[in-house]
This record gives C-alpha cells, sequence and structure tokens, in this order.
C-alpha cells in the first residue's frame, strides 16, 4: 500500500525527513512516533502528495506520490492537524459537499454520508451547525469527511492531539472500528505514547527525520528493555545470598533481574529465594513502555520530564 525508498525532505539547511525506507501492508494500522519536530507530519504530507520530497521515492496504493498526485488523491483519505469542516454549515451538508468534491453522485454522497455519521456516533449532532460541536465530535466529523469516498488508505496527523482523555478513548475506539468495518489501511502520528502502544499493531519510530525502530509495540520493548523485579531485603547479606541464586545485580539490600515475562514468574522467584532462605520483603515489579524504549535508544524521554514505567509496588 506504501512503498518508500530513500525518502526525504530538505527545508533549506533542516533535514526534515532524512531517507525514510517503509512498506506498509494492505489493512495495516501503523503508528508514526516521534517527538515534536521529528518529521512525522513532514512525511504525511510527502506521501499525501502535499508536498513533493526532496529525493528519494514513495508510491502509495500503486502510485508514484510526485507524477501520479491524482491517482493517489482519489485513493487516499487525509486528516491534518487542525482541519476542520466549515463552522456555519451543518455537519451532514458538509460531509455531502465533500463527497461531491471526489465526484460522488448525491444519492452516494447522502448515503454514505449517512453511513459515517452512524459509524463514527455522529447521529445526534449531525444536523448541527459545526460550530456547536465539542471538539471530540469536531475531529470525528474530520475523520467522516476523509472518509467520504471511501479511500483505502486513510492518514491521520496527530488525530487526538488537544482532545481530553474521555474523547481521546472515544475517539481511538470509533477508529479502531471503523477500521474492522471498512478494513482501511490506517496510518497515524501521534506523540501519545499510550496511544501507539494501545492502538497500533506496528509502531515506527522516529526521531530526527529518521527510522529508529519499527516493530510491534510489546517486541519493541522486549527487545529494547525487558521486564525487570527490583527485590528488597531486610539485610544485606539476604540481598547478597538472594543475588547469587538468582545470578542478579545487587546495591545493597536491593537486588535487580531482568526477566521476560515477570509478572507471571516473579511469585516462583519468590518461593526459590524464602526455599534457599533468603526471603524477599518487597518486590517491584517494572514493565517496559514505548517512552522506556525511546529513551534507550536516544538517550531523551517522549515525556516531559517525566517517570515513565507502569509499576506496581507489593509488599509480600
Ligand atoms: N514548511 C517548513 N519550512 C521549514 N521548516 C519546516 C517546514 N515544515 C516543517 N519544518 C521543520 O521540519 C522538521 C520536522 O517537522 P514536522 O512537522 O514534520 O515534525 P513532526 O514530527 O510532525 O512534529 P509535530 O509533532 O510537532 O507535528 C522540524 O524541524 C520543522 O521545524
Amino acid at each position: 500500500m506504501i512503498e518508500t525508498r530513500g525518502l526525504t525532505k530538505h527545508f533549506k539547511d533542516v533535514r526534515a525527513v532524512d531517507g525514510i525506507d517503509v512498506t506498509v501492508r494492505a489493512g495495516e494500522l501503523v503508528a508514526l512516533l516521534g517527538p515534536n519536530g521529528a518529521g512525522k507530519s513532514t512525511t504525511l504530507r510527502m506521501l499525501t502528495t502535499l508536498i513533493p520530497p526532496t529525493s528519494g521515492t514513495a508510491t502509495v496504493a500503486g502510485f508514484d506520490v510526485v507524477r501520479r498526485q491524482r491517482e493517489v488523491r482519489l485513493r487516499i483519505g487525509y486528516i491534518g492537524q487542525g482541519n476542520g469542516a466549515g463552522h456555519s454549515q451543518r455537519g451532514r451538508d458538509e460531509l455531502i459537499s465533500q463527497g461531491r468534491a471526489y465526484g460522488m453522485s448525491v444519492r452516494d454522497a447522502r448515503a454514505r454520508a449517512a453511513e459515517l455519521i452512524e459509524s463514527l456516533g455522529l447521529a445526534e449532532v449531525a444536523d448541527r451547525r459545526v460550530s456547536s460541536l465539542s471538539g471530540g465530535q469536531r475531529r470525528r466529523l474530520d475523520i467522516a469527511m476523509g472518509l467520504i469516498h471511501a479511500p483505502e488508505l486513510l492518514f491521520l496527523d496527530e488525530p487526538s492531539t488537544g482532545l481530553d482523555p474521555q474523547n481521546r478513548a472515544n475517539l481511538q475506539e470509533h477508529i479502531l472500528a471503523l477500521r474492522a468495518r471498512h478494513e482501511t489501511t490506517i496510518v497515524l502520528t501521534t506523540h501519545y505514547l499510550d496511544e501507539a502502544d494501545s492502538m497500533a499493531e506496528r509502531v515506527i519510530v522516529i526521531d530526527h527525520g529518521r527510522i529508529i525502530a519499527d516493530d510491534t509495540p510489546q517486541r519493541l520493548k522486549d527487545e529494547h528493555v525487558g521486564d525487570r523485579i527490583l527485590l528488597g531485603f531486610d539485610a544485606e547479606t539476604d540481598a547478597a545470598g538472594a543475588a547469587g541464586v538468582l545470578r542478579a545485580e545487587r546495591q545493597g539490600k536491593q537486588v535487580l533481574l531482568h526477566l521476560p515475562d515477570a509478572p507471571r514468574r516473579a511469585p516462583v522467584v519468590l518461593e526459590d529465594l524464602r526455599a534457599a532462605g533468603y526471603p524477599a520483603a518487597e518486590i517491584e515489579v517494572t514493565r517496559p513502555t514505548l517512552d522506556d524504549v525511546f529513551l534507550h535508544l536516544t538517550g531523551r524521554s517522549l515525556r516531559e520530564g517525566g517517570a515513565a514505567t507502569d509499576k506496581e509496588l507489593v509488599e509480600v
């Protein structure tokens, strides 16, 4: 569905996108994850024919994005940052006009608008003026606009930026449901780690215009960081004994163990230690997040000044 080779965009001396090779197959849901300025939007804007690459090539739905722009545009939907239907129009009318702009008959545009209004949960607000819609409703209307011509491929640039957590969760559900129903290939950009983690089967991590990792969220986490168990002991001698049994690192009264599938294996570790005569007093199981992956790859956090792990601290 998408194939790029050495895709590059320079703005004067800024290398916004710096030689990206990527293949997206039909039906995939891919998230481009990276910090502000990483080159996500620029990549999307090249793939959607809005700006030409400085060098390299890209084909989308089988057509070259430079030489066959029209063919590409007919087959894709693009919802950029801060899109937005005309404010004084009613949502349904906007959708129908958009369909007409794609050459659909009034009848087909109406039918498709009705279907999207239904699947995006806009039934109650579709006949209100766009200016009266909430942020979440307006974003869903934007997505309906991008889907009116039943594109094979949908590009969403930061679909949930600016929405509160509840509207974000709601929008994510709608996107997943749409995809299940219409089998649309989806490429979205996000800097929300949880969004990439929970929605995408594949996460492409971009930094400084380059792809630095590309895999399922779980494999990225397992490969680059992995689960950890931190054990606390009442005495240093116990910690030393436990570190010996587990062949793990010790610091003072604490022992750190790297162990795949840690939440399931932690009880066995505790039993083994008790049997060996070094019972742990505390245990903390840490599973990595995509931010840990980013931190591991770049030395920087995607979050602003935050701790980045889901921790469970349990007294034993
Ligand atoms: N039209 C432009 N002219 C000059 N520089 C640009 C232009 N568009 C983007 N850039 C620069 O290219 C780099 C990549 O920007 P881009 O918008 O693609 O990043 P992004 O990953 O989408 O970030 P964000 O999450 O903030 O949207 C940035 O340094 C940006 O300032």
